[in-house]
């Protein structure tokens, strides 16, 4: 037991290594397995937990003062947490923030999410980087009573997110229209009374301030499921074609998005723009290669550079795959990539305004550095229509 454990610990933490992390357990009680990441940011938990790209993973927060600033109802990213989970090294404080409607705690066992706390989360990091996204098990009992050998056996037996689609478990049921606006203060959301651009975004999971970040734009934005066809997406006639993150596989949800892609590509002169698994599958429609990444880009101060302006974002990053950035084909020119490691951030088919990126720039939580890649989608809708 760390030095950090408490002496009567009601949660346990096992890696499939047999490493076990004891302590406190909040939100719901039960037992969940998952792949376990950490997080680098020093804000946003709430954004964190319910980005759908989480889906399937549990998150340690790197910082240690998680959950003092509550839970505003106007910050989830989805409607449920969707991360399978949180670790965290301090126990939540009593919420102090104006906007605070609820505590960390109450808000996770509504939504039957487990938490751990009073974990030395720095050693579970670097555990986290030697192993590369270890697969664990998080068991929270409040009688304190684990058996710890069946504890690492289920997490042995997690299978893991290689070769998984998970946006059909995230996706919405049904299509929708939205027009929320990003938030201004003091007004709060806005919808977008004079659209310009009909655009339709492909749901593999997607945060809400990317369609904010469309509306604000300028886009009209017509909301369809992962399962869209060409067909489907035509249909409504768009201006421009948005491919949304999400969480798992890239390469197993590409089985069914990428033929769709292509037959955007194909068929159209449409501008597209993907983000996070957009982005990995546009880059699959285009004939290059994903990667699973060791432990992955999960933070809200990652570097980007951006080549064609030399320029250099801080960036909202959550990724565990990547774009090989050597396997791209002639005509797909790489546009941005990351500072920390040299991987691939950015793809476009030269010629075409046809683009994505790996990081997140929507933030939500993190910088808005990287706001004008929508502003650039809308200017290439404008572009065509002249
Ligand atoms: N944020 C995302 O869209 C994540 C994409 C993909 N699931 C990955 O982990 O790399």
């Amino acid at each position: 037991m760390s030095a950090h454990a408490p002496t009567h610990p009601t949660a346990c933490l096992a890696l499939a290594d047999g490493t076990l992390f004891y302590g406190v357990g909040f939100g719901a009680t039960g037992q969940t397995e998952a792949e376990l990441c950490f997080n680098t940011a020093m804000t946003g938990y709430q954004e964190i937990m319910t980005d759908p790209s989480y889906a399937g993973q549990i998150v340690t927060f790197t910082f240690p003062h998680i959950g003092n600033t509550g839970i505003t109802p106007e910050d989830d990213e989805n409607a449920d947490p969707v991360a399978a989970g949180m670790v965290v090294k301090w126990m939540p404080t009593e919420p102090s923030n104006w906007r605070s409607a609820g505590t960390l705690g109450d808000w996770l066992s509504a939504r039957g999410r487990i938490a751990i706390g009073g974990v030395d989360t720095r050693r579970l990091t670097r555990a986290i980087r030697h192993a590369g996204a270890p697969h664990v098990a998080l068991v929270h009992n409040p009688d304190g009573i684990f058996d710890t050998e069946k504890l690492v056996a289920a997490a042995r037996g997690f299978a893991g997110l290689n070769g998984v689609d998970l946006a059909k478990d995230v996706t919405c049921a049904q299509s929708y229209q939205w027009n929320e606006m990003r938030w201004a203060w003091p007004e709060g959301y806005k919808p977008q009374k004079d659209p310009k651009y009909k655009v339709v975004a492909v749901d593999y999971g997607a945060k809400r301030n990317i369609l904010r970040c469309l509306a604000s734009a300028g886009c009209d934005v017509t909301v369809l499921p992962a399962s869209a066809t060409t067909e489907d997406v035509l249909s409504h006639n768009p201006d421009g074609v948005f491919l949304s993150n999400g969480p798992g596989d890239p390469a197993a949800t590409g089985v069914y998005a990428v033929p769709m892609i292509k037959g955007i590509l194909d068929q159209t002169d449409l501008p597209v723009f993907g983000i996070c698994l957009g982005h990995q599958m546009l880059a699959l429609a285009l004939g290059a290669q994903t990667v699973k990444m060791s432990h992955g880009h999960h933070g809200a101060n990652h570097p980007v550079k951006d080549h064609e302006t030399g320029k250099v974002e801080i960036t909202s990053m959550n990724h565990g795959f990547a774009v090989d950035g050597q396997s791209l084909p002639k005509g797909v020119i790489e546009t941005h990539t990351s500072l920390f490691d040299g991987s691939n951030c950015g793809i476009r088919i030269d010629g075409r305004p046809v683009y994505s990126v790996q990081h997140h720039p929507e933030a939500s939580p993190g910088p808005q550095d990287s706001f004008y890649l929508f502003e650039r989608f809308a200017e290439a809708m404008a572009e065509r229509a002249r």
